[in-house]
């Protein structure tokens, strides 16, 4: 995967999850289907759902998988031995398997990105070198948190959620994690926490964004996203 120095922009889909990486500016399009990295979702989910402890299905390179033991998740992988291989060995923080641990009880658990998709928006932020983040879609903080630890302690993250019991949560994981000096939680509608960001003159200032929440958005959020990263 080629790396442009600044804009990262992630869209996580609904189940089974996609996210689409956009690493430039001449990547991106307010089209979404020119987007890449766009599997056939309603090919993945016409394979039908297992409800065993553990079932896989394979077509082609995609697999769709429930296990119990990842809440259920949907998940996307090339075979069912690379996918047990990456959950056996992500390397999850204990601040954020706590979170994942008291979130699996809750109703909308199967929102949670998984260990690896958090590590792996962990990598990229890292690798980056991004200091401005934004999250849509924080819930109980999983994914917010991930960004956060990997933040340099300058960095910023602008976390938009709009449901404030979640975000009690959120917060709780934050402070224990010591990272709450870096996220900046805005509790609002996120089209208006956006808004406002470019409002305030913060367009241009982003390094990196992940949307994860209504599905139905996304091209706004997207369209709103590219003003506020940086494209160069
Ligand atoms: C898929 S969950 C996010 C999961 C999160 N990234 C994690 O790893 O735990 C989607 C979240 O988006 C929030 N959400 C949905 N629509 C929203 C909106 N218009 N503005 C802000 N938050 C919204 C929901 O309340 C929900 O908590």
């Amino acid at each position: 995967m080629a790396m442009a120095s600044h804009l990262l922009l992630l869209h996580r889909f609904s189940k089974p999850i996609s996210m689409l990486v956009a690493l430039s500016s001449s990547f991106v399009s307010s089209n979404p289907s020119k987007t890449r990295f766009s599997p056939s979702i309603s090919n993945i989910r016409s394979i039908a759902g297992a409800t065993n402890r553990r079932d896989w299905s394979v077509r082609a390179s995609v697999v769709f998988a429930k296990d119990e033991k990842y809440g259920n998740k949907e998940v996307v992988c090339v075979t069912p031995q690379i996918y047990d291989y990456i959950l056996a060995n992500v390397r999850e923080p204990e601040v954020l398997r706590k979170l994942r641990e008291e979130t699996a009880n809750m109703r909308g658990s199967q929102m949670q990105v998984s260990p690896d998709q958090a590590q792996l928006l962990a990598m990229l932020v890292h690798i980056i070198g991004a200091q401005r983040c934004i999250e849509v879609g924080v819930f109980t903080g999983y994914s917010s948190l991930a960004i956060a630890l990997a933040l340099p302690e300058s960095g910023r993250l602008i976390a938009c959620e709009r449901d404030g019991q979640s975000l009690e949560i959120a917060k709780k994981y934050y402070k224990q994690a010591g990272v709450s000096h870096k996220v900046d939680v805005r509790h609002a509608l996120a089209i208006d926490t956006l808004n406002v960001l470019i409002l305030h003159g913060e367009a241009d200032s982003f390094d990196f964004a992940f949307v994860d929440a209504e599905k139905k958005m996304y091209q706004e959020y997207h369209e709103l996203l590219l003003q506020l990263v940086r494209l160069e």
